[in-house]
Parts: C-alpha cells; structure tokens; sequence
C-alpha cells in the first residue's frame, strides 16, 4: 500500500505531525488538498514529459555505444528513488479521479505515461475529436506508425465516445481497416461516435487522419463495447481500492 502521502496524493505526511492544512479551517484545507492534487497532477506529467523525451531520443540516437552505457546507468540511478515507494497494483494512484475521468499513467492518454503519444480527446457536440503526433518511437514500417498503435489509438477514441454518449463499456470488439499508412511526427486528428445502442452494447465508428488533410481515411474502426453487469464489475474490480475519493480529500 502506498501510505504517508495526504489525500489529495501530494505530500509525505509524517505520523503525529500536523500539516499547513490541518492547521486551516476545513474550507482553506479543502483548497489546500486540490492545491497538492493539482501541483502532483502537474509534476505527473512534467516527468511524463522527460520520460518521453528520453524514449524518443532512445529510440532515435545514434551516440557511442559506450554513451548508451553510462546513459542507462544514470537512467537506473534516477529511477532508484522513484522505486522506493510505490503503489500497490490494487490501488488507485492517488492523483487518478476515476469517475471524474482523471488517469494520469493511461498508455494512451495519459500524460504521466511514457507509453502514451499522449492523445488529447475533447467532446464536441457528441463527437469524441482526439489530436496527438507519434514520434519514431512508434515506427512500425520503416518512417509510419505501428498499426497496433492506431487501434489503440482508435479504441481509446472509440470507448470515449461510448463514455460521452453516457454507455461506458469495456471493448469486446475492435475493428480496424488500414487504408493508407499513419505518418510519424505529424499532427494526427481522430474522431469517433456512437452508431448504435443496443441494451448494453454499443457500437461506435472512427477514424484516423492527418490534421491537415482530414477528408482523407488512413485508418477507420468499428467498435462495440459492452456495459458490465453490477455482478461483473465487481467480479473483474471489486479488489481495486480508491484511496483518493473525495470525501477523504476534504
Ligand atoms: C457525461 C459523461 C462524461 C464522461 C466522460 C467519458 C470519458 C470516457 C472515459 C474513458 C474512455 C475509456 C476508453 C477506454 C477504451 C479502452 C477500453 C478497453 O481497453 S477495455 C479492455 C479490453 N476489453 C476487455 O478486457 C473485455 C474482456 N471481456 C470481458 O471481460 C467480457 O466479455 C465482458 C465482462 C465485457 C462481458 O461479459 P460476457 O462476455 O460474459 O458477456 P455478457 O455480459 O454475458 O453479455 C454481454 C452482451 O455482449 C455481447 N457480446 C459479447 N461479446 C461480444 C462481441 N465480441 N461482439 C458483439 N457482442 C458481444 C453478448 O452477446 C451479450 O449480448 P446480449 O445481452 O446477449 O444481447
């Protein structure tokens, strides 16, 4: 278990020892709390940030071999710390919202994840839009995307728009038709909507272009995602334990 941090997931708290906050009145250590939510959510994705970089640049150099070496042990010796206190696989990272639709580490929109391109997803008007650009580290025929990239990028687009038309489910189906190849380090544009509902499956369509030429089909996906059964989603969650909720914020 992660324990020793406040609440709101910011700072070390030692036993005994009264905080800033706890010395304000409950509105003042309200504001407080989100305060250190914010500042964490903040540095969350400033190291998302380096760490991208670093793929990137893993991914794409050409120095020395011997600067590889000396590069992965001082990789090991900043990663150290961070390894000295992490989080049970079971509870939630303490800057995550999940009903409010906050997760940091997500492998595809998060900005605190090294994996994620990340993929920025808005709503509008009903329509799920989502930009990113893949770097090289995403390369999978030489100079173009990996096309498992494009159906995660298209899956995560496609369970958003199921989330906004207010059916969250969990993929049990992903199509993807690959028209023409995705190109790396250019500004991609993603859309997707709900086609069907039907009880507690819905079926969503996308598509993935160019943010340039958006009229031109690189790749497109039919989903159809499946809203659990209370006796599923404890079955397949019920371990999972939230120790931001927000009652324990404030
Ligand atoms: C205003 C609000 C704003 C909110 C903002 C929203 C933000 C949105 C937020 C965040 C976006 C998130 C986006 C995430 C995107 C990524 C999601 C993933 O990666 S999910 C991981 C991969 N998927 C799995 O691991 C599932 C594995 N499958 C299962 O665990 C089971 O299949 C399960 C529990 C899903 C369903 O259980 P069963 O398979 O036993 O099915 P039974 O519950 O009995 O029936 C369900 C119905 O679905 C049909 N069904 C099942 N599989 C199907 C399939 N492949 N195709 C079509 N229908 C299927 C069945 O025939 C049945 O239909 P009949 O009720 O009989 O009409």
């Amino acid at each position: 278990m992660c324990r020793g941090r406040d609440a709101a997931g910011g700072h070390p708290v030692t036993d005994g020892e009264k905080t800033p906050a706890e010395e304000h009145a409950p509105a003042t250590r309200r504001l407080h709390a989100v305060d250190g939510l914010l500042g964490r959510r903040e540095a969350i994705s400033e190291l998302g940030d380096a760490l991208r970089l670093l793929v990137e640049y893993a991914t794409t150099t050409e120095a020395p071999t011997e600067e590889l070496r000396r590069a992965a042990e001082r990789i090991r010796q900043a990663a150290a710390p961070l390894g000295e206190r992490v989080r049970d696989r079971e509870v939630l990272p303490t800057a995550d919202d999940l009903l409010g639709g906050v997760r940091m580490y997500n492998p595809v929109t998060g900005s605190g994840s090294a994996l994620a391109p990340p993929l920025h997803i808005a709503a509008d008007n009903g329509v799920a839009v989502g930009t990113c650009t893949l770097g090289m580290a995403f390369e999978g025929p030489p100079t173009y995307a990996h096309g498992g990239v494009s159906a995660m990028l298209l899956d995560q687009m496609l369970g958003y728009a199921a989330g906004i038309a207010g059916h969250p489910g969990m993929t049990v189906r992903l199509d993807t038709t690959y028209r023409k190849p995705v190109p790396l380090l250019t500004p991609l544009r993603l859309t997707a909507t709900v086609q069907d509902i039907d009880g507690r499956r819905v079926t969503a369509t996308g598509q993935l272009t160019t943010a340039d030429d958006p009229d031109t089909v690189l790749v497109a996906a039919t989903g159809v995602f499946i809203a659990l059964r209370a006796e599923q989603a404890r079955r397949l969650f019920g371990r999972v334990v939230n120790t931001n909720r927000p009652s324990r914020a404030g």
